[in-house]
């Protein structure tokens, strides 16, 4: 078992990870059970059905309010987060309630949105389930999807512990491990390269990953993290970077429709992307096809996928949540380890993915 500790301006909590972890829920919350009237827990209906009942039985917890949500993106939405409301009111939670999420990053984005709004902000701790969630559960944006942008409608609300126990990820299906693996690879290219060079050597397949590994790429993704939210809680700069990847990623998913591309693939293309254009716009010295290789290898699609259009896709990067003034501003690198934040014109933009979508073609 592995602890770590993530420091913010507001505040500072503990982030257990190993197999097995779930039995400290009930200890971390004891430790404040005469200051919590109720414990209300969000999951989805995949979660619950393949864990609840473990989770309720190691956990310790007998007496809480359980609320189940569509799994996936359809859990970030509107009606999704109000009939969360509606539960938490209807249950009677107050100001000294605990929320607890229980799943994936969608899951927890949402929990944490319900955690950071209801009577203006209450509790919550986090149960993350998936290898993508290393990063979600961490760090504390938490928000909901409006069809014109990801995440557009939020909070920053950091959580009062992670829990994070690795036997969950065994019943993870083949498709989310590599959508979570892209956040781990994302994590290598902003802050090490080292931990860059080790993945590349280590990982030529998603299904040979010892256990070991994981508890290592997983323990340092998040401390990687945590490095930039500690020095930037509320992205007035360098948390910027661990948006690397995501500004086309995001436009992606939106344009796809929510759900159809996972978060990791989207970004794993974004961050394609965005090596391309830092090796046009800044020089930088990096072999993407080689990168491209192992993407595929690994079994990304390495292409946008089709029928989106390149216009569109520019109008939701012109929207994304770094532009100021209707400037865009991407995350580059100058080299591996070394993330800057760039305005582009739309021009020059426009230009590279038109290249990029020349080059890469199409993956079937
Ligand atoms: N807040 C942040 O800092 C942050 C960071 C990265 C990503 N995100 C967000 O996280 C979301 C993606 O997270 P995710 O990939 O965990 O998505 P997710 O929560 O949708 O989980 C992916 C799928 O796996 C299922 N699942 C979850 N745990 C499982 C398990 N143990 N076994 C089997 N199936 C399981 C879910 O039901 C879902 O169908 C996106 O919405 C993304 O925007 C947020
Ligand atoms: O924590 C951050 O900051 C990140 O950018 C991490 C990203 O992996 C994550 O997908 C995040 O939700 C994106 O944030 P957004 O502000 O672009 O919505
Ligand atoms: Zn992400």
């Amino acid at each position: 078992m592995q602890q770590l500790k993530i420091v913010t301006s507001t505040n500072s909590y503990p982030v257990f990870v190993g197999g097995g972890a779930i039995h400290l829920l009930y200890e971390f919350i004891q430790k404040e059970a005469d200051n919590y009237t109720s414990v209300m827990v969000i999951t989805d209906e995949t979660v619950a059905k393949l864990h609840l009942d473990s989770f309720q039985k190691s956990a310790g917890l007998s007496r809480i309010i359980v609320k189940i949500v569509p799994s996936g993106e359809q859990a970030k939405t509107f009606p999704v987060y109000y009939d969360c409301l509606s539960a938490a009111l209807e249950n009677k939670l107050d100001r000294k309630s605990l929320i607890i999420s229980f799943g994936g990053g969608a899951v927890g984005d949402l929990a944490g949105f319900v955690a950071a709004t209801y009577m203006r902000g209450i509790r919550f701790i986090q149960v993350p389930t998936t290898i993508l969630a290393h990063d979600s559960a961490v760090g504390g944006k938490v928000a909901v999807n409006h069809p014109l942008g990801k995440n557009m409608i939020g909070a920053f609300h950091q959580p009062e512990a992670v829990i994070y126990d690795l036997d969950y990820l065994k019943t993870l299906p083949e498709r989310e491990v590599r959508s979570g693996f892209a956040e781990v690879i994302k994590h290598s290219l902003i802050s090490d390269e080292t931990f860059y060079d080790r993945l590349r050597e280590q990982i030529y397949s998603l299904d040979a990953i010892t256990e070991t590994e994981m508890l290592d790429f997983l323990t340092t993704g998040i401390s990687i993290k945590g490095s930039f939210v500690a020095k930037d809680e509320k992205e007035k700069g360098i948390r910027a970077f661990l948006n690397f990847g995501h500004t086309l990623g995001h436009a992606i998913e939106a344009e796809a429709g929510y759900g159809k591309v996972t978060h990791g693939e989207a970004v794993a293309c974004g961050m394609l992307f965005a090596l391309g254009l830092s090796k046009e716009l800044l020089g930088l010295e990096f072999h993407l096809e080689g990168f491209q290789l192992w993407l595929k290898k690994l079994g990304y699609k390495t292409s946008i996928p089709e029928g989106l259009d390149r216009e569109r896709l520019i109008e939701k990067m012109k929207q994304d949540k770094k532009s100021v003034g209707g400037t865009i501003r991407y995350v580059l690198l100058e080299k591996i380890g070394k993330p800057v934040l760039m305005e582009i014109d739309e021009k020059t933009l426009t230009a590279y993915l038109k290249k990029f979508e020349e080059e890469v073609g199409h993956d079937d």
